[in-house]
């Protein structure tokens, strides 16, 4: 039967789960708080949500928030039939956690898509191999970069940017996301520059690098816009999903003019996710579901940077982006946010090889500058993968070296 399962977290004083659990049951399919008699029978069988799983957790004795009362806790696990929603995540959103998540201490864990409703969702176009097959890069994490300081400064500065941090060997260079179209540097020639640009230097270095260009707008000028940055040579796009919707991602994915990877970017996303009782579950909104709704590479705080989350949340947004799904590609994950070369052994030993080690200051801010920047990342991840220590690679490897002696070296805890 085509459904979808919906796991909850809820908290509650009373802790009466049969009837919590019922009541979002019928209250989110075919009832109301109230009793209405004209239900029919036929309609309950086809309609009604299903509870099928109730789970208490130890109950916690909480201080913050609660004053020092505690809550007894839950997971609920209800089937709601796709016969009650069409087949898309707007759709899907509201039936399972629409009203809900209005109502109280409850918290979308998961959603499990039966095989049939999972059609609906073709994933990332490109993925994991279809970027290492753009880039010819294989066996080793990809890096990225990010532009800084571009707001209020002309193209001359946006180019030289992009050149110093390519000519520092990095896979991809990203808009930050807080550029957006304006007079110095519009949309259509940032991407007319960075075509030339990295041109110039793949000639000089035989890398190529992938140039992400910030989407932005209202929403339904997109399609047209990234349609024509593909015309004009853009290699990738960054979008501010959360800013928009997720099905907003999805129609850009499904889009067969828009024939460059899409990088998902986290902004906003932080109202959605950090509540142990309320929103979403990090691994659910920013793995699955971006995967599913097609991004190509999603960025998320990683578990040692500036903005970092708890590493069991980075490592579960991480395994919903690679995990096998039959006949849907993976997507990198691009743990992010104060990240500098000394993070480096970490991040693989966290994320592996089939990821992106992404960083906006730790490659502008080395003492050598942008290029140097780069440079001291690529070292770093060629020393993980030669098995030495980043020390010992620092004593060969100058702009390493300075990175190091500048930011310090993370010892993985
Ligand atoms: C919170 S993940 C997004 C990271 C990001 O957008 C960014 O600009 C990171 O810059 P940083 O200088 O911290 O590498
Ligand atoms: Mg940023």
């Amino acid at each position: 039967m085509s459904q979808i399962i919906a796991t909850y977290l809820v908290h509650d004083r009373k802790g009466e789960w049969e009837k919590k659990a019922e009541g979002i049951a019928l209250g989110l399919t075919v009832g109301s708080w109230t009793n209405l008699p004209q239900i029919e029978q036929e309609q309950l069988k086809r309609h009604k949500g299903n509870v099928i799983g109730i789970t208490e957790l130890p109950e916690e004795e909480r201080v913050n928030g609660y004053f020092g009362e505690s809550r007894k806790r839950a997971l609920l696990k209800i089937a709601y039939p796709a016969a009650n929603f069409s087949p898309d995540l707007p759709a899907i959103l509201t039936t399972v956690f629409g009203k809900l998540s209005l109502d109280g201490e409850v918290k979308l864990i998961d959603l499990d898509f039966s095989e049939e409703l999972l059609q609906a969702f073709p994933g990332p176009k490109y993925g994991v191999e279809g970027i290492r097959e753009r880039l010819g890069v294989y066996g080793r994490p990809l890096t990225m970069s990010i532009f800084k300081a571009v707001i209020g400064r002309d193209l001359d500065y946006f180019q030289n940017q992009l050149r110093e941090q390519a000519l520092g060997g990095v896979d991809l260079v990203k808009d930050d996301e807080i550029l957006f179209d304006n007079s110095l540097t519009p949309f259509e020639k940032r991407i007319e520059t960075a075509v030339r640009v990295l041109l110039d230097t793949e000639e000089e270095t035989g890398e190529k690098t992938l140039y992400a260009v910030n989407l932005t707008g209202r929403t339904y000028e997109l399609k047209e816009k990234a349609r024509r940055a593909v015309e004009l040579g853009a290699s990738a796009l960054l979008f501010n999903v959360f800013a928009y919707g997720l099905d907003v991602l999805q129609a850009l994915a499904e889009d067969p003019q828009i024939t460059v990877p899409i990088m998902a970017h986290p902004a906003v996303s932080g109202a959605l996710t950090p509540s142990e009782f309320y929103g979403f579950e990090h691994a659910l909104l920013m793995g699955k579901l971006l995967r599913l709704a097609g991004a190509d590479l999603v960025l998320f705080p990683s578990p040692y940077g500036s903005v970092a989350l708890p590493k069991e949340k980075a490592l579960g947004i991480a395994s919903e982006l690679t995990g096998n799904w039959e006949g849907v590609k993976k997507a990198f994950p691009v743990p992010s946010a104060g990240i500098h070369p000394g993070m480096v052994p970490a991040l693989i030993q966290d994320f592996g090889i089939d990821s992106v080690i992404n960083a906006g200051g730790g490659v502008h801010g080395h003492p050598g500058g942008a290029e140097a920047g780069g440079k001291a990342f690529r070292q770093a991840v060629d020393a993980v993968l030669n098995g030495k220590t980043l020390e010992k690679a620092a004593k060969t490897e100058t702009e390493l070296a300075q990175a190091l002696e500048l930011w310090g070296n993370v010892v993985k805890k």
